[in-house]
């Protein structure tokens, strides 16, 4: 016992992997639940290259479905992918006790509702990531850069949990911004996400640099962004005008940089098209506003994987 909380991570890779071993630095214990890298990880913990120095890590324990912990976690942070053909709540059921806060960290919008609807009694803190890391090997992580963390209560406030959780993640070495609105938060990540990461795959897994110094490139980013804060504003999350250049600006002063979706597909992993983008056109279509540009790509990114047989 460390007298610090329990944590159990559910989708150790990349962020699962990175941030789990944020919390570990903090003193946590902590435990995953992995998949394909079970084995590896058994035996070798998690490894992970980082500017912010040695993270590497052995789980205090390491389970895969199936098994059951003698005790719930006080935390269990949820990273998986948010993919169509993975039931987030029954991976989660056998480990949620009754006093579980459970954590998101995930990209995608209108992602926790199946969640919050499943456990209405356990407190639900969201999180969005802002950090390059990706899974290199089976247990193996490398962090670039970045790592800050957004989070707020959902649907919305910032209590004590989330106080705890931030605390926990700043002795970690990690910056977090509480926020009252996470719902809006998410729409103003997905302000990025949304056009970058799909028009990216589209691309056949362009970087941002190729994506914006294309002829048109730019100027279909923000065709795109600005119908992403459209549905924003219709859902409640007015945006200023000026977010975009302020994101285009900024995209321009990164390094050429693969997001998460464009590292997928290069490596033949099902992509998060629906939690990115498809969830965006459907809201839209509730509210009858018009998203060509998302809508296009959204159908096209749907007939490549037609073709290429991932549906
Ligand atoms: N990587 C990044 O830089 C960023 C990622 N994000 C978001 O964070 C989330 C996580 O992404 P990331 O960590 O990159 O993804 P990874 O693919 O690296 O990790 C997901 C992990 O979940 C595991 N998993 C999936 N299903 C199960 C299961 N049934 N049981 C146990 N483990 C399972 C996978 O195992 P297996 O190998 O078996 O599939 C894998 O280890 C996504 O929503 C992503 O969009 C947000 C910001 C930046
Ligand atoms: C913001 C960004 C680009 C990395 O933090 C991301 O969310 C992704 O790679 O999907």
């Amino acid at each position: 016992m460390t007298g610090k909380p329990d944590v159990l991570i559910v989708g150790a890779g990349a962020i699962g992997g990175f941030y789990g071993a944020i919390l570990k630095k903090a003193g946590c214990t902590v435990s995953t639940v992995l998949r394909s890298d079970y084995e590896v990880v058994r035996e070798q913990g998690i490894r992970i290259t980082s500017p912010l120095g040695e993270l590497s890590f052995q789980p205090d324990h390491v389970y895969r479905e199936g098994d059951l912990p003698d005790e719930a976690p006080d935390f269990l942070v949820l990273c998986v992918k948010v993919l169509p053909g993975v039931d987030r709540v029954s991976l989660v059921a056998p480990w949620m006790g009754e006093k579980t806060r459970l954590v998101l960290i995930e990209n995608g919008l209108d992602i926790e509702r199946e969640l919050a609807d499943a456990f209405p009694d356990n407190p639900l803190i969201s999180c969005l990531a802002f950090v390059a890391a990706s899974r290199t090997d089976a247990g193996v992580i490398e962090h670039k850069a970045y790592g800050k963390l957004v989070m707020g209560r959902y649907p919305d406030g910032i209590d004590e949990n989330c106080q705890q959780l931030s605390q926990l993640f700043t002795e970690g070495g990690i910056n977090i911004d509480l926020t009252e609105q996470v719902v809006g938060e998410r729409w103003r990540k997905c302000l990025w996400n949304t056009p970058f990461n799909p028009l990216s795959v589209i691309a056949n897994g362009a970087d941002t640099r190729t994506i914006l110094e294309t002829e048109g490139g730019e100027e279909l980013i923000r065709a795109m962004m600005r119908e992403v804060m459209s549905v924003a504003a219709a859902e409640g999350y007015p945006m200023d005008e000026s977010l975009i250049d302020q994101n285009i600006k900024g995209t321009w002063k990164m390094p050429a940089y693969k997001n998460s979706m464009a590292l997928d597909y290069l490596n033949d992993r099902p992509i998060e098209r629906e939690a990115v983008l498809g969830n965006v056109v459907s809201i839209a279509r509730r509210h009858g506003i018009s998203v060509p540009h998302l809508n296009t790509v959204l159908v096209t990114l749907k007939m490549r994987a037609a073709l290429e047989g991932r549906e």
